[in-house]
């Protein structure tokens, strides 16, 4: 499990995490929500310790983060970090020298269901397949845990559709997944828990399940209740 207990972070004078709490389990996807700039990409980069909080902690199946944590975690930031000249096979093969983690099979797997082609190269992808291979590279790794920050941002219909069904395919499997997204009427039906932060805080945290049940309502209600009061 990934519990975040209590964080805060400021940038300058901007206090933009003031109290945080929330937890992420293990072979669920929990997604964080939230209008722009409420710093969502800014907890994901906190639990990979890559930006530093002021209080609180981080704990990840018990273990305060550390660098050892990326044994555990895989973050695919919202950006490819691959230089533009290298291609979709060269960045594997790069993976697969760079990383013990690396799952060849799964990142052959990957390469099919998303129809890269491998001898394209990173500078010259759609936006779509930029994103499919940023999932590819980070989804190959076997850790525990795998953040992604904005996944559908920017891409077609098709394509957001062909990365949602990953999510409920076996290349995901066991792991916990924390995503953040705006896009979320292509996920809500594979969303297990919600995190909705607002303001600092995290004003709502539920089970998308429970809520649908007991109070008949979907992910979509909830925020315009939290958000329009
Ligand atoms: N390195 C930085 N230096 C200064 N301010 C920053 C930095 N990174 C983020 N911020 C500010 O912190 C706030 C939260 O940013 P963050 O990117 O975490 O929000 P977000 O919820 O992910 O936003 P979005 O939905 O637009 O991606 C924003 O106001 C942003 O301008």
């Amino acid at each position: 499990m990934i519990e975040v207990k209590h964080i805060r972070k400021k940038y300058g004078r901007k206090q933009v995490l003031k109290d945080v709490t929330f937890t992420a389990e293990k072979g669920q996807i929990t997604c964080l929500i939230g209008i722009n700039g409420v710093g969502k990409s800014t907890v994901l980069k906190a639990i990979m310790g890559l930006t530093p909080v002021a209080g609180g902690s981080i704990l990840i199946d018990g273990q305060p983060i550390s660098s050892r944590s990326y044994e555990s975690v895989t973050f695919v930031p919202d950006a490819i970090s691959m230089p533009s000249g290298m291609t979709v096979d060269g960045c594997i093969r790069f993976m697969k020298d760079y990383y013990a983690s690396w799952n060849s099979q799964r990142a052959d797997e990957l390469k099919t269901f998303f129809k890269l082609n491998g001898t394209d190269k990173v500078g010259e992808l759609s936006k779509g397949n930029t994103a499919k291979l940023n999932l590819l590279l980070g989804l190959a790794l076997d850790t525990d845990y795998v953040l992604m920050d904005e996944p559908f941002s920017g891409i077609d219909i098709f394509s957001r559709e062909l990365i949602a069904s990953v999510f409920t395919s076996h290349l995901i499997e066991d792991r916990g997944v924390i995503v953040t997204t705006h896009e979320i009427g292509d996920i809500e039906h594979l969303i297990d828990k919600v995190v909705l932060l607002d303001n600092g805080v995290v004003r709502r945290e539920f089970q998308t399940e429970a809520v649908r049940m007991e109070e008949g309502k979907s992910v979509i209600d909830v925020l315009r209740e939290v958000y329009n009061g």
